[in-house]
């Protein structure tokens, strides 16, 4: 398998404080990608620059052969990665079906002016945006909810929401930030199961951030794991879980 994904020597600081420290590691297309570490490990400073929320000191990342660690924020959707966030980042008043549609925002912002010049091709796009969004909510099995206010949905079923609207941009590329903290286990188990079905069905590679050693360990094909800034561990479950580094990390904090 390619890399779809590669972090070739990134570093990040903030003032004198090294928060990533010159991290490699490629994401095969295909994998679910897990990233791990202890509390203040540099796991969501790597997250915001692949999300290019803010570029890297040094180092380069790498998506689809493109080099994105320049880019903005909102060219990251046509770009093909799609990402959730830690906090939900949904609109709590608006109905499933008008989050979804605002996830494809994005997508379609990229033909106002064809909007405005075109009736024709806009409309299209229109009914094509709809018609993908009751694809997701198909898939997502959130049919029953679909002109529900999210803010009336449990936790578990409003980050399931958070993901369909990642998804409704058609990624190549899923960042998924702490999806399953504040879940149960049924709801975990949930969406271990639609991460598995995202990548299978949909062939969609996933990149998560995880503290949930359970979902990690299940769904994961690799891991690489951070400590202190730095990549301590790189490799698949059986492999992490057995490296005396790793298990050095863990337990020494506790
Ligand atoms: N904007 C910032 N300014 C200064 N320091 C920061 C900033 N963001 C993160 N840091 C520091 O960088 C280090 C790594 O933090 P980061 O949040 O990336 O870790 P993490 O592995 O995601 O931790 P957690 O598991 O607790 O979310 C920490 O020491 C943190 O205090």
């Amino acid at each position: 398998m390619s890399a779809l994904l590669s972090i070739e020597r990134v570093s990040k600081r903030f003032g004198g404080l090294t928060a990533v420290s010159e991290v490699s590691f490629a994401v095969p297309e295909g994998a679910i990608y897990s990233v791990i570490g202890p509390n203040g490990a540099g796991k969501t400073t790597l997250f915001n620059m692949i999300s290019a929320l803010f570029p890297p000191s040094e180092g380069a990342i790498v998506f689809d052969g493109q080099a994105v660690h320049r880019a903005r924020t909102h060219q990251l959707a046509r770009l093909g990665i799609g990402r959730t966030f830690q906090n939900l980042a949904i609109f709590s008043h608006a109905t499933v079906v008008q989050n979804l549609l605002v996830g494809m925002h994005h997508a379609l912002k990229a033909n106002l002016l064809s909007a405005a010049l075109f009736w024709g091709p806009a409309r299209r796009e229109e009914l094509a945006a709809r018609r993908r969004v009751e694809e997701i909510i198909d898939f997502l099995e959130i049919e029953h909810l679909r002109d529900l206010p999210v803010g009336l949905l449990s936790y578990g079923l409003q980050k399931r929401v958070e993901l369909g609207r990642a998804l409704a941009v058609g990624p190549k590329l899923l960042l998924l930030d702490e999806m399953v903290s504040g879940m149960n286990a049924e709801e975990t188990e949930d969406i271990a199961r639609f991460i598995l079905d995202i990548r299978d069905e949909l062939g969609v590679t996933v990149v998560m951030v995880e503290h949930d050693m359970g979902i990690v360990m299940d769904i994961s094909d690799r891991i690489a794991v951070l400590n202190h800034g730095s990549l301590i561990a790189e490799g698949t479950p059986a492999e992490i879980a057995a490296d005396p580094a790793v298990i050095q990390a863990y337990l020494g904090r506790n």
